[in-house]
């Protein structure tokens, strides 16, 4: 899939450097995201993974300009090409570009969705602002989107306080999926779900990317993440530590980076062994690689200095690239 991409496309979203600090009462300043940078193309997919806590979903926020007042952000967020996300004012944002330019699948639906509504009536409200459906066209166009998102016709008349987490998380993606945006981002999309509907939504959601539209999704769903992703970025701590095609990342030769080759080692289908300790406080980072106390690799330029994110890792021991440093180091 990557492969066939043309190599000149111009990605539909360009995050460069994006870093944001919580300031704190007490000047305890929060990092919950540092220097993340990544794109994703027309037609593609990427995932971004890691443990709870790491920023994922800081990172959407900041995308959305939906991040609270003590919120500081820093770089650039280029959607399409034309608009940076991180400068764009509330204005812009709210008008042309949540829900119509990003399709969002919040992380807690059951917060987004407007709670005097019935379902029905927020799908349909959707319809007329985002596709211009009007009259007799918009009961089928409802039913059309729910069941896009496998939400059952015979729930639609609810009102949100009386779905389950899991079909509030289906009226989300449905009405995320309107208006058909050139990026949808969709976060931990397939929470509340059993395995059957975890499928049928990642399927659903990796649709939309068919007509040259472009996914980023978040989950620590590795499962889900394998079934629909091109590539893979791995959060840890704030940072992107690495970032790899998928099927490099989930089959052979694995994943670079000690932390997401321990995340893929904790899943109960592989070694089923957790990773030792605890993620760093992201208001007290430690100076070298943040990953440094929990990995079975790391010597004392690890603990002193901060890996640089390069060629898609950032890690000391791969000082020269795409090599793979601990298969190198295994067979060595
Ligand atoms: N408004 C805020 N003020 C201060 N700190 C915050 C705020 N919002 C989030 N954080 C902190 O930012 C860090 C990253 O949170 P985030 O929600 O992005 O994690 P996540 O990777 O999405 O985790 P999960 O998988 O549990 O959703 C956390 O340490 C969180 O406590
Ligand atoms: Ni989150």
């Amino acid at each position: 899939m990557t492969a066939d991409r043309a190599p000149d496309t111009a990605p539909v979203l360009d995050v460069r450097d994006l870093s944001v600090r919580f300031r704190m009462r007490g000047g305890n300043d929060i990092a919950a995201v540092s220097g993340a940078r990544f794109s994703v193309a027309p037609g593609e997919c990427l995932a971004l993974v890691g443990e709870s806590g790491c920023g994922k979903s800081v990172l959407a926020s900041a995308l959305l300009g939906l991040l609270p007042a003590n919120a500081a952000t820093t770089g650039s967020a280029l959607l399409g090409g034309d608009t940076d996300l991180l400068t764009a004012g509330e204005r812009t944002l709210a008008r042309t570009v949540r829900g119509r330019r990003i399709g969002l699948v919040p992380q807690s639906p059951a917060a987004h969705l407007t709670p005097v509504r019935t379902v029905r009536a927020q799908l349909e409200e959707a319809l007329r602002e985002l596709t211009g459906a009007r009259g007799s066209d918009l009961p089928k166009a409802a039913l059309a989107a729910a069941a896009r998102a496998s939400f059952p016709e015979g729930h639609l008349d609810r009102y949100p306080h009386e779905l389950s987490g899991g079909l509030a998380q289906r009226a989300a993606t449905a009405l995320a999926l309107i208006g058909d945006a050139p990026l949808l981002l969709a976060d931990e999309p397939t929470t509340g779900l059993d395995r059957d509907l975890v499928e049928r939504t990642v399927d659903e959601l990796r649709r939309h990317t068919d007509t040259g539209r472009a996914l980023l999704i978040i989950t620590h769903d590795l499962a889900a993440a394998e079934r629909v992703a091109d590539r893979v970025a791995v959060m840890y701590a704030g940072r992107i530590v690495e970032i790899a095609d998928a099927e490099d990342f989930f089959q052979a030769p694995g994943p670079r980076h000690p932390y997401a080759r321990g995340l893929l080692a904790a899943l109960p289908e592989r070694d089923f062994a957790p990773i030792p300790g605890m993620p760093p406080e992201l208001g007290a980072l430690p100076e070298g690689c943040a990953f440094a106390a929990r990995c079975g690799h790391a010597d004392d330029r690890c603990t002193a200095e901060r890996p640089a994110f390069r060629a898609d890792l950032a890690c000391h021991h791969a000082p020269t690239g795409r090599t793979h440093p601990l298969k190198e180091a295994a067979d060595a």
